[in-house]
């Protein structure tokens, strides 16, 4: 360790228990190295960001979360015991890993409400037995979310007219009804208004603590505001981590990433 990462806060910040751990993981496609004895721990109720070049292994590292890519090597560990490398995608989420792709996937023939109704009686998460009708209890689950979501005002509309923040808020929204231990979201405010990644940055922020989040992200500014923990990723492995300030810092970094 240098003298810059023991003087970075966030490096020195406890963890408290470990969720995932990442051990080494090697994954190659034609002998390419798409992640090279990836290391990496995140901690319960951490949010962790994710940075680094195009190609660097981000997507892969998601990819061998959820089980829809095997590494060649290594462990993932979940929680205190289970290996995830042994389990599909569908044996994955089912354990309460949520995953956010890039686009949003919301039903968009449907209203707000009907979105978030569906995540409900789909989820795997306690208040799914709640539904075999709309009772009390899951109508309030979901008004809460709305108003968490910054989508209060619009449970009438149908998803298709909102905003793309708004259909990503909305998608974020479903998940979250799931219940899930880890939330993997995979550039979240690409295509967002300035003031939707701000709310963003405050929603996530509302979120961390109750929930584990890994985002990848290239809006530098938005990292900026999560202030948390950063990962820097290159060629499969990790360059740097620790605060944005410190990861900055790195002339590695600057030279493969944040200079271009
Ligand atoms: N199925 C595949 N077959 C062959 N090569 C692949 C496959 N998936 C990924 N790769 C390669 O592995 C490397 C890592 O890709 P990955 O998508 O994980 O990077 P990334 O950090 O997510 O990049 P970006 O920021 O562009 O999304 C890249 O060079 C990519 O071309």
């Amino acid at each position: 360790m240098n003298a810059i990462a023991l003087a970075d806060p966030i490096a020195d910040t406890a963890m408290g228990d470990t969720l995932l751990y990442l051990e080494d993981v090697t994954v190659s496609f034609d002998g390419f190295k798409a992640l090279n004895a990836l290391s990496l721990a995140i901690g319960k109720g951490e949010m962790r960001t994710v940075i680094g070049p195009n190609g660097a292994g981000k997507t892969t590292m998601m990819d061998v979360i959820t089980g829809k890519t095997r590494p060649d090597t290594g462990r993932v560990q979940f929680g205190d015991r289970i290996d995830l490398t042994r389990l599909d995608e569908a044996a994955v989420a089912n354990l309460g890993i949520g995953r956010k792709f890039q686009k949003p996937t919301v039903f968009e023939n449907l209203t707000v409400f009907e979105n978030l109704e569906l995540a409900l009686k789909t989820s795997r998460g306690t208040f799914a037995t709640l539904m075999a009708r709309l009772d009390g209890t899951a109508l309030r689950k979901i008004d809460e979310m709305l108003a968490l979501i910054g989508l209060g005002g619009h449970k009438a509309r149908s998803a298709g007219a909102l905003s793309h923040g708004q259909k990503q808020w909305l998608e974020i929204g479903m998940l979250l009804l799931a219940e899930p231990q880890l939330l993997l979201l995979d550039e979240p405010v690409a295509g967002m208004t300035d003031i939707e990644t701000e709310q963003t940055a405050k929603l996530f922020k509302e979120l961390a603590g109750s929930h584990t989040l890994v985002v990848v992200e290239h809006d530098m500014q938005f990292v900026r505001e999560l202030g948390v923990r950063v990962t820097v990723l290159h060629e499969g492995s990790v360059l740097a981590e620790g605060s944005l300030d410190h990861v900055q810092k790195n002339q590695r970094v600057v030279d493969v990433y944040l200079g271009r």
